[in-house]
């Protein structure tokens, strides 16, 4: 199901700035080119997110946004972008609290095709991997620079399809320098070990940064420098951000 081509992974939540705005934004995310589009989930403890996407969080909530609306936003687009994969990047405590079986089956019917669970470790993994997989969705795990190996053979055999490298440790937000050396020698570490694809994510937002990125990795996850556009109502803003992106990882 994924292109061949270096893979952009765009991330938006749903509800913010309000539902109409992010709906738009979203569709304008897929018309120019995302390769996996990536759903927020709003939640009222977001700890590994920084400023701009906690502001997103809590302006969602705010605006009433519970699982229907955003399993609603993804059916609304899939049925127009049917072929890219659209994963659910939420925290553990919703999945719990609706029920780790009632909440795959909701999003497989709403054409969801698999979750990003930040704060779900590997070896914790197991009880929602069994829905997953009875539902034919996806579970996306992390890596970080500081996973060590024995984690790092053990987040490649449980996750599916491919693997989020976290750029950083700290929390989301754009960054102007990124540890581009030690990030590459992280993953040529972990590709020596894993022939999953590596998406990258934390801190990038321009297409100069993409480009470096992807010269040792499959591709690049973009959230803050989206959110931000999006939550001054910057749609165009955000077409001419996606096509540099896009631009930069041919
Ligand atoms: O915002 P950034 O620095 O561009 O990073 C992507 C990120 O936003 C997105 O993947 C994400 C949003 N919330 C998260 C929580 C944990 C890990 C990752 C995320």
């Amino acid at each position: 199901m994924l292109k061949k081509r270096k893979l952009l992974v765009s991330y938006l939540m749903v509800g913010y700035p309000d539902f109409q705005t992010s709906l738009d934004a979203f569709r304008i995310l897929l018309e120019e080119g995302t390769d996996i589009l990536e759903v927020g989930f709003p939640f009222s403890d977001p700890v590994a997110d920084g400023p701009t996407i906690q502001m997103a969080h809590e302006v969602a909530l705010k605006n009433n946004i519970k699982s229907r609306d955003v399993f609603n936003l993804c059916n609304i687009l899939k049925k127009d972008f049917p072929h890219v994969p659209f994963l659910v990047m939420t925290y553990y405590n919703p999945i719990h609290r609706i029920g780790l079986e009632e909440f795959c089956r909701r999003a497989k019917e709403s054409g969801v095709d698999g979750f990003i669970v930040p704060d779900l470790p590997p070896e914790e993994c197991d009880p929602l991997k069994e829905y997953t997989q009875k539902h034919g969705l996806w579970l996306v795990l992390l890596a970080s620079p500081t996973s060590t190996e024995k984690r790092l053979k053990l987040i490649c055999q449980k996750t599916d399809e491919l693997t989020y490298f976290v750029s950083l440790t700290g929390t989301t937000g754009e960054r102007e320098e990124l540890p581009l050396e030690r990030l590459k020698e992280k993953l040529q570490t972990y590709r020596s070990l894993c022939d999953k694809k590596v998406v990258v994510g934390f801190g990038v937002s321009k297409g100069s940064q993409a480009k470096q990125i992807a010269k040792f990795s499959d591709g690049v996850v973009v959230g803050s420098a989206l959110v931000k556009l999006v939550g001054q109502k910057n749609l165009e803003g955000l077409r001419e951000k996606i096509q540099e992106l896009r631009k930069a990882l041919i």
